[in-house]
């Protein structure tokens, strides 16, 4: 049986692995075990997922997780396909699961997870301490807390920090003991419904001082002050006290970089500490031994507050949704609920004043509603029936009645949050880099050290001890920690600053590409212009009748999902036409729309489309089609038995702050041009009206081929509305998606700027040059401190002391450093 056992995919949260490094690690192990295939991980949602099949039980790949030092815990109902799973990145489906999946129960249990974290992992330390005591419990041991080898910790405790002054923040604890959520708690885990949740990093903040990293800290700083104390009492016992703190303080980290070994990372930031300590306390040094290891300890948790950092900044966009709402009964009487509880369907009542509980479409009722939550966009924006709101949203004048269409974590703002911390897992191009870089640098660092510890003595009779020292100072120098930290810090800094502001970037890579575009390509429809086009005029040919025309065309457009569509299917219904019936409606990309009327075969569609079923134009309809392109109309016609029956003029308004935002980008010296499917002389009507250059007439193979023109003299970023030109966007270097379905928005571009604001194209490329400059700032300061302790360590400059500080050092400062980021604003439009 054991080999007709279907393959299943399992997904884990993996508490601890929140940094690039950590998540290659725990990859290589699990492949290293029979039977595992396709595991993806993602270390900003620290989940694991894989398709297992009977060769190896779930609980071996937890145990080997967790003799890394993670806290694997298993998430019930994995992602049911391994696409969704694996998708990383690219969807937040899996993520989706995966919450549910964990279910109350679970759940519960995660947050808990965090308390429990904290003891358990002190616990072990613990014991870890007393060792040898040991209790057989292999897993967790050590890893409780995260280490990771490079130190960085990240995560786990990164959240802890203190992080959030908000009120989001903090409910770890009161999500974990279902006490009253604090106002603006976004989830209300509150206790019921976490069904949609599940996105347990909101729950798991604890301060700083109550994560498992720091109780490390003080535990290892407890027995070092002990150390310290009795050796100033019995001064002859002092180098054997030393020695015995150091081995105490060493073991936790000794037993970390063993495990790493075992699972096939030999050269790891643990061993390199444990080498240089051991090798401190050989030589006579103990008392630097302790602190090495101490400081090291003490970097893990400062380079946890940056990821931290960023990601509370993401979670802070889930709290801005409310706990409570107001529901509208069959009856017509409301009740106080908990949004959690909320249904689609459901009525809601939303006061002035207050926060949107639900994604939802109004029903009645007209407000200004603050959108910044999700569009960053501050300035209120009128909603009335029929039109979308999303959760977070602010009614700031008057009440709104709603009716739900998404909750918890399926709205928007949840969606946008997921995507972010998503992003924040894929790797940019400089991270890779840093990556293959690091991979070979802690070896190399072995051989040096190696080399200045025995070469001058055997070749130039150099004194053991001496160069023994300086080899050892140099391992420490060696030590990458910083530099590992110091893109994800600055790329997971950059996304949540951005998110903040509406500018949505799904990774790292994107992020870094688009500050070196010099070319940006604008879709014409819904991109530059607002995307509602409104009938101008019929222009009927002779013998046919206007509302007769318009009433023919109504019916075709009812089955055509394009922004034209709707001009015509609106301007019949106000003018109280009867729209027939329509079948066999299908559309022709960027031509046509048809189907069959009444029982005739009617088109509407592009004037080339019509030349061709119908032959030209005649010569009076023409000038009219000419006229009314000049003034910036897109001109359809209605074409039926083999003739033009009229002509549609359309007009969509450019976005309010379409030409400004063009004009910042020219200040920048990116060059701008609009591609679009619409008329040459449509689109340079428009064109000049906005200041851009434009290119009309284009077939979507014919956007496909101008794109990759434009690629070939370097970057470029297409805009689009993510509906209908998904191929361009993809074929850019960057796609990004404007305005309304953020959610197909998302999936087809790399960026999105839900607001639909043109000038969010500056902004992003402003935010991925700001992003950029504090990357290099990172690996400058990393790389380069590193380097000149290097040459002073070895030429017996420096010693150890500041080898030491130059480490733990280098990561305070890249880590502060990609904090300065979260603070980035868009420069003011000048
Ligand atoms: N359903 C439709 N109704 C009316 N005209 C249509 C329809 N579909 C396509 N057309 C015609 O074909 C032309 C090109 O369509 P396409 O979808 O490529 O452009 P678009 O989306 O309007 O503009 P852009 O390329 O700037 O987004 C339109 O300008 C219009 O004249
Ligand atoms: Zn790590």
């Amino acid at each position: 049986m054991g080999d007709r056992r279907e393959a299943e995919r399992l997904a884990w949260r993996v508490e601890g692995m929140d940094c690039p490094s950590c998540a290659a690690k725990v990859e290589r192990a699990v492949l290293r075990l029979p039977g595992v295939r396709e595991p993806a991980l993602n270390f900003a949602a620290e989940r694991l997922s894989l398709m297992l099949d009977g060769a190896t039980a779930p609980e071996a790949v937890e145990k080997a997780v967790a003799a890394l030092g993670y806290r694997p815990r298993r998430l019930q109902a994995a992602a049911p396909t391994s696409r969704e799973a694996s998708a990383g990145a690219a969807c937040g489906c899996g993520h989706d699961h995966a919450p549910a999946g964990i279910g109350n129960g679970e759940h519960r249990h995660d947050h808990g997870g965090h308390g429990h974290g904290d003891h358990d992992g002190h616990g072990h330390e613990g014991h870890g301490l007393r060792q040898g005591g040991g209790q057989g419990r292999t897993d967790h041991d050590h890893h409780g807390h995260g280490h990771h080898d490079h130190g960085h910790s990240h995560h786990g405790d990164g959240h802890d920090h203190p992080a959030a002054p908000d009120a989001h923040h903090g409910h770890a604890g009161t999500a974990a003991s279902g006490a009253a959520a604090p106002a603006g708690h976004a989830h209300s885990h509150g206790g019921l419904a976490h069904a949609h949740d599940h996105d347990d990093p909101a729950e798991r903040d604890l301060p700083l001082w109550r994560t498992a990293k720091a109780r490390l800290v003080v535990l290892l700083a407890g027995v070092a002050a002990l150390a310290w104390v009795l050796a100033t009492l019995i001064p002859r016992a002092e180098h054997a006290l030393y020695l015995l703190a150091t081995i105490l303080v060493v073991a936790p980290f000794a037993r970390r970089a063993w495990t790493l070994a075992r699972y096939g990372t030999p050269f790891s930031i643990e061993a390199l500490m444990v080498l240089a300590a051991l090798g401190a306390a050989a030589i006579g040094a103990a008392g630097e031994a302790m602190t090495v290891v101490l400081l090291f300890a003490l970097g893990e948790l400062l380079e946890g507050v940056a990821a931290g950092r960023a990601r509370s900044g993401i979670r802070a966009l889930v709290a801005l949704m409310p706990d409570q709402a107001t529901r509208i009964g069959t009856n017509g009487g409301t009740e106080a609920v908990t949004a959690a509880s909320l249904r689609p369907g459901d009525l809601v009542l939303v006061k002035p004043g207050e926060r949107v509980p639900a994604d939802g479409v109004v029903e009645d009722g007209q407000a200004a509603l603050d959108e910044s939550a999700v569009t960053g966009e501050s300035i209120p924006v009128t909603r009335g029936p029929g039109e979308a709101v999303a959760a977070g949203s602010i009614c700031t004048d008057a009440a709104l009645r709603l009716r739900v269409a998404r909750t918890g974590a399926d709205s928007t703002l949840a969606r946008i949050a997921r995507m972010v911390e998503e992003a924040t897992a894929a790797r940019g191009r400089t991270q890779r880099f840093v990556e293959r870089f690091a991979a070979w640098w802690t070896p190399g660092a072995m051989a040096v050290s190696a080399a200045v510890i025995l070469l001058p003595p055997l070749l130039f009779g150099g004194e053991w001890t001496v160069w023994l020292y300086r080899g050892l100072a140099l391992l420490l120098v060696a030590c990458p920690c910083a530099l590992v930290i110091s893109v994800p810090a600055a790329v997971a800094s950059g996304l949540s600053a951005g998110a903040r502001r509406g500018l949505l970037v799904k990774g790292g890579e994107a992020l870094e590409a688009m500050g070196a575009a010099r070319t940006v390509g604008f879709d014409k429809t819904g991109t530059l212009t607002a995307g509602r086009p409104r009938l101008g005029q019929v222009v009927p040919a002779p013998g046919v009748a206007e509302d007769e025309a318009l009433r023919l065309a109504a019916a075709v457009e009812a089955g055509s999902a394009h922004p034209l569509a709707r001009a015509v299917t609106e301007a019949a219904t106000s003018r109280g036409l009867m729209v027939p019936e329509a079948r066999d409606a299908s559309a022709l990309a960027g031509r046509a729309a048809t189907a069959r009327v009444e029982g005739r075969l009617l088109g509407v569609g592009s004037l080339g489309w019509a030349a061709e079923q119908a032959g030209p134009l005649p010569p009076a309809l023409e000038a009219e089609a000419g006229r009314l392109q000049e003034s910036g109309h897109t001109v359809s016609a209605l074409v039926g038995d083999g003739a033009v029956l009229a002509l549609l003029a359309m007009r969509d308004e450019p976005r309010p702050d379409a030409a400004a935002a063009l004009a910042a980008l020219h200040r920048d010296g990116v060059a701008t041009v609009m591609l679009t499917g619409d008329a040459p002389r449509t689109a340079a009507a428009i064109a000049r009206e906005l200041g851009i250059e434009a290119r009309g007439g284009l077939s979507p193979d014919d956007k496909l081929r101008a794109i990759s023109e434009l690629r070939a003299r370097g970057p470029v970023v297409m805009v689009g509305d993510g509906i209908n030109d998904a191929p361009a966007l993809a074929a850019a270097t960057v796609g990004v998606a404007m305005g309304g379905g953020t959610e197909v928005a998302l999936e087809a571009a790399d960026a999105a700027l839900p607001g639909g604001r043109v000038s969010g194209i500056a902004e992003l490329m402003a935010l991925s040059r700001a992003t950029l400059g504090n990357i290099r700032q990172n690996v400058g300061i990393a790389v380069g401190l590193k380097a000149v302790f290097l040459v002073t360590t070895v030429i017996g400059v420096t010693g150890l002391w500041p080898a030491i500080l130059a480490d733990t050092g280098a990561t305070v400062l890249v880590t502060l450093n990609a904090l300065r980021l979260l603070r980035w604003r868009p420069p003011a439009a000048a």
